[in-house]
């Protein structure tokens, strides 16, 4: 299956198992016959996926060399694109030569900035191997790294000239993470597909992954392709990431995962939303359940001051203004400006 989005530069989500090992073609019908590339990886997914993937590219004549690091979000910081930048120049990267970046989220996100600021801009290709990546983080050319400040902080639009992703690799995603990408797969359910939250809340089978995978993808390209650099409706991808990534810097970026965290923003969220009217009650209690269900935790041990506070970074703020995603109901969402100290008397 092949999904296009439809961007200044249009681009392919190739959605096929098996594909991994196919990759040197799609690079070949895309860049420089004899370019280097450059494969971004980390310690977990390397051994598991790097040669097959190394070995494609190089049938297809591309000259790879690879540059891993840690795996885990404490990775993603400034720190870490700043030796993807020596190993680009070291190995003479220029702006005809590509990354490919291997991973889940942390790796597509930092291996994208990476090639969004190297010589001003080189092509990446994203490999996400991890099911939030997949469904979320692979699309939409959202690329950067966390601050000790805040999540995400530093970043730019870069989209890449490929996703190609295999859900066989989700065979080795570890439960754990995969609960986790089930958080960004329920939220796109809140957001924009009744159909697909019902569907989770009957349970969904291994084998339905690859529709999952699809649908979210799908939703996802309308959003980008509508407002590419996230000034207006793009905005409801955040549904449950403003308290989401206010928990993962109170935790500095360690133990609570992203889709769990974000798990716990979308009920934060709805219960606000349900306290301003906005929101049809019995909202949050949904959400909770259906968060339950996929094994995500649905609450946090931070006080509201302390969720509120961190939100001081948060990319949607407007001064103490935030825009809040909100849900009408489940499948309707709208953008919602708030000030913090209203915000502080509506939030449970
Ligand atoms: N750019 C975007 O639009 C966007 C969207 C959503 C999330 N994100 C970002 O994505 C990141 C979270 O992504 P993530 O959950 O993939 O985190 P991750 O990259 O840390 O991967 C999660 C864990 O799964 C392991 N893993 C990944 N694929 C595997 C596989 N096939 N087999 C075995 N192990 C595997 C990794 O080594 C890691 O331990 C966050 O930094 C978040 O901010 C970005
Ligand atoms: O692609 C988007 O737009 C999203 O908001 C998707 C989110 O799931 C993702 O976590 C994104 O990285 C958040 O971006 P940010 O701009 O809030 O840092
Ligand atoms: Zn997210």
């Amino acid at each position: 299956m092949k999904i296009e989005i439809a961007t200044a530069v249009p681009y392919q989500v190739t959605v096929e198992n098996g594909i991994i090992d196919r990759v040197g073609e799609l690079a070949a019908e895309l860049e420089r016959p004899g370019a280097k590339a450059m494969l971004v990886s980390e310690s977990n997914v390397f051994p598991l996926y790097g040669q097959r993937v190394k070995d494609s590219l190089e049938s297809a004549g591309f000259r790879v060399s690879e540059f891993l690091f840690p795996a885990g979000e404490s990775s993603k910081q400034i720190a870490t694109v700043c030796d993807i930048y020596r190993a680009l120049s070291e190995n003479g990267f220029t702006r005809s030569d590509f990354i490919v970046t291997l991973g889940g989220g942390v790796t597509g996100d930092m291996g994208g900035f990476a090639a969004a600021t190297f010589l001003r801009g080189i092509s990446f290709l994203q490999i996400p191997t991890s099911l939030l990546a997949q469904v979320d983080a692979s699309v939409g050319g959202k690329t950067g790294v966390d601050l000790p400040f805040g999540k995400n902080l530093v970043g730019a639009f870069h989209q890449p000239r490929a996703v190609v992703t295999d859900p066989q690799t989700l065979n080795t995603l570890p439960e754990h993470y995969f609960h986790d990408g089930m958080g960004e797969v329920i939220k796109y359910g809140c957001i924009s597909d009744l159909a697909l939250l019902e569907q989770l809340e009957k349970g969904i089978k291994p084998v339905d992954l690859e529709e999952i995978i699809i649908r979210c993808v799908s939703s996802k390209k309308k959003l980008v392709e509508e407002d590419t650099r996230d000034k207006g409706r793009r905005m409801i991808l955040n549904f449950g990431h403003t308290f989401g990534h206010a928990l993962e810097k109170l935790h500095h970026f360690q133990e609570l995962a992203h889709g769990e965290a974000v798990g716990i923003g979308m009920v934060l969220a709805a219960g606000v939303g349900e306290k301003l009217g906005i929101t049809r009650a019995g909202t949050a209690e949904r959400i909770r359940k259906v968060l339950v269900q996929y094994g995500l935790p649905v609450e946090d041990c931070f006080s509201k001051e302390e969720i509120i506070e961190a939100t001081a970074l948060d990319k949607k703020s407007d001064g103490e203004t935030l825009q809040l995603i909100l849900l009408k109901e489940i499948g309707e969402s709208i953008i919602y400006p708030i000030h913090r100290s209203q915000l502080l008397c509506v939030m449970e």
